[in-house]
């Protein structure tokens, strides 16, 4: 192979992942030539609904799945959190790189964490996931939605909209923008979505070529970690019309993953975890899954998703 095209979100976010990649694969492979193809998703175009309204995480990859298709496109870089739990037919997800920090992220200009919001502060986030947890844990604040790319969400913060914002920290640091955080959510605070952190490429199933491409780009232990988390995801219906949290992490190589559904008030939140080998994390996202099936979780899914 000569020559490669990363198909990619115009995002600024989208666009340093992709930048990144194509530096990783420029230094593995000197020869190579590697281009970037930026294009714009449905999920970019429409930001005035929630996107669990609007047909969820699909609409950020799909535009990129037909430049695949199309052959205008060899692989697509994506966030984790953002790639469907089930891919369509004919595509695979070979690589899973090495995570950046997982957590979520506290950002405000005139507080320091949570707990320090008065009663009535305004807290934006579009996730039910992050809504969810917050509420349950502080129900003296409001939550109000907060959509758009990074930047945007920053200048609504700065314009004075909200009290503070939660985003994801792996996203800020990627942008430079580290020092926006005022302090970073520990998992029991707020669990973090299967995925995130994680950069996944995404190709054509049948393109042999390029999965021995890529493979050095893969890291076996976040990979093991992801499939763990999508795992539950998938298990308990994986879309983002959903709050669901999973987060895996690996030690002596025991893998131990925990998860969460509740009610969009944080008014029931079911938790459950599990450790297992590295070598069973699939099985071990479909345990945890169903230890919160066993609890309830199929009516709190049912509710949610008959409330939206
Ligand atoms: N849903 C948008 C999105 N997708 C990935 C990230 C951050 C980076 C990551 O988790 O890999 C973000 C921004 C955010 O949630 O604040």
């Amino acid at each position: 192979m000569k020559k490669i095209v990363i198909a990619s979100r115009e995002s600024r976010l989208a666009m340093w992942q992709a930048e990144h990649i194509k530096s990783r694969l420029e230094s593995l492979y000197p020869e190579l030539e590697v281009e970037i193809l930026g294009m714009t998703t449905r999920g970019d175009q429409i930001l005035d609904k929630t996107l669990s309204k609007i047909g969820g995480k699909g609409l950020f990859v799909k535009e990129l799945e037909v430049a695949m298709l199309e052959g205008r496109a060899d692989l697509a870089v994506h966030s984790m959190k953002d790639v469907p739990m089930a891919l369509p037919e004919g595509f695979a997800l070979p690589v899973i790189c090495e995570r950046e920090d997982p957590r979520d992220a506290f950002v405000s200009n005139a507080y320091a964490n949570l707990s320090e919001l008065p009663h009535g502060a305004v807290v934006g986030t579009a996730s039910l996931r992050r809504e969810s947890q917050i509420r349950a844990q502080f129900p003296h604040l409001v939550i109000k939605p907060l959509r758009g790319n990074v930047q945007t969400r920053l200048a609504k913060l700065d314009g004075g909209e909200f009290d503070a914002i939660i985003l994801a920290a792996a996203g800020l640091k990627r942008l430079g923008l580290g020092e926006r955080i005022r302090c970073e959510l520990s998992p029991s605070e707020s669990l973090p979505s299967p995925g995130q952190g994680a950069l996944g490429i995404e190709i054509r199933a049948e393109r042999e070529d390029l999965k021995v491409l890529l493979a050095p780009l893969n890291d076996a232990d976040t990979h093991d970690c992801v499939l763990a988390e999508r795992a539950l995801s998938r298990q308990l219906g994986g879309s983002c019309q959903i709050p669901l949290g999973g987060f895996a992490t690996l030690s002596d190589e025991v893998i131990t993953l925990g998860g969460f559904v509740a009610y969009p008030d944080g008014s029931l939140m079911l938790t459950a975890s599990a450790s297992a080998p590295r070598h069973y994390a699939d099985a071990l996202g479909r345990a945890v899954a169903k230890k919160l099936l066993q609890d309830g979780a199929a009516d709190v899914i049912s509710a949610v998703l008959a409330d939206s």
